[in-house]
């Protein structure tokens, strides 16, 4: 079981814990976690040609046209040969989830269902360190002093599109264009659905399925790893 490579994927709307909880399942299952929007971030703080396309969407909180972010994505994974991954972001449309499966099986998809409600709620506090991707909840975690990272003493940032405006639009058209990548996940028999409004509670759950499938790097310190929240 520890020898395969193993190829997981999180779905779920803007908002609902998908990067705290690969960023979990990275530390204590040794993923290599992938996200597409801090990919395409990179891309445009690097100012390259994607990146530049895919800031007049992010900005207006639509989705990245498929074919740039399959391009984007599918070359990235086909420099990792030897580790296990977790994709969060990506797959989000049909078209993306169908050009994923012409080059490799998915073992695990974790589909969050969160509410709405909780959900614009969360985005429109949420604040980021752009270099590490940490995250923080101005209600919920916030860091230590008000806008910077415990970690490095930086400023932290809003993504331009968890501002109020952006952040309705992102979750309307979410709803359409996820369920197709549901129902094919489904049919493969490789889907697994949590519903919850906190990441702690939910968690565990996640946990113990992965533990079905891959080895924990270092099971003591991941099961009694305090929660990253109080609630
Ligand atoms: N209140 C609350 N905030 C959470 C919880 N889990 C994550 N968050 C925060 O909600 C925001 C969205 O989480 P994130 O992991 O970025 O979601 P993603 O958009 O699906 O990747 C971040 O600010 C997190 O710190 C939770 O259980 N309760
Ligand atoms: N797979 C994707 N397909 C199209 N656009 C994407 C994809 N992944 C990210 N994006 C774009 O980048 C933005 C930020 O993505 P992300 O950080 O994953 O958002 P969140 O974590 O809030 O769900 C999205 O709103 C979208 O415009």
């Amino acid at each position: 079981m520890a020898d395969k490579l193993f190829r997981a994927v999180i779905l779920g709307p803007p908002g609902s814990g998908k990067g705290t909880i690969s960023q979990r399942i990275a530390q204590c299952f040794g993923l290599q976690h992938l996200s597409s929007g801090d990919f395409l971030r990179e891309n445009i703080t690097a100012n390259t040609e994607a990146g530049v396309l895919a800031k007049r969407y992010i900005e207006q909180g639509l989705l990245v046209p498929d074919h740039v972010i399959t391009r984007l994505m599918l070359t990235r994974l086909e420099k990792i040969t030897r580790q296990s991954w977790l994709l969060d972001g990506f797959p989000r449309t049909l078209v993306q989830a169908e050009a994923l499966n012409s080059t490799c099986d998915v073992d695990v998809v974790i589909s969050l269902n969160v509410p709405f409600e909780t959900l614009k709620e969360r985005l429109s506090t949420r604040w980021v360190h752009p270099t590490s991707g940490r995250m923080y909840n101005m209600e919920f975690n916030p860091p230590h002093i008000h806008g910077i990272d415990d970690v490095t003493g930086e400023p932290l940032v809003q993504h331009e599109d968890d501002k109020p405006d952006v952040v309705a639009a992102r979750l309307r058209e979410y709803k359409g264009i996820a369920k197709p990548v549901i129902d094919l996940y489904k049919k493969e028999g490789v889907l697994h659905s949590v519903s919850g409004t906190e990441t702690n509670k939910i968690w565990p759950y996640i946990y113990s399925l992965l533990c079905t499938k891959i080895t924990p790097v270092d099971p003591e310190e991941s099961q009694h790893s305090p929660p990253l929240y109080s609630q």
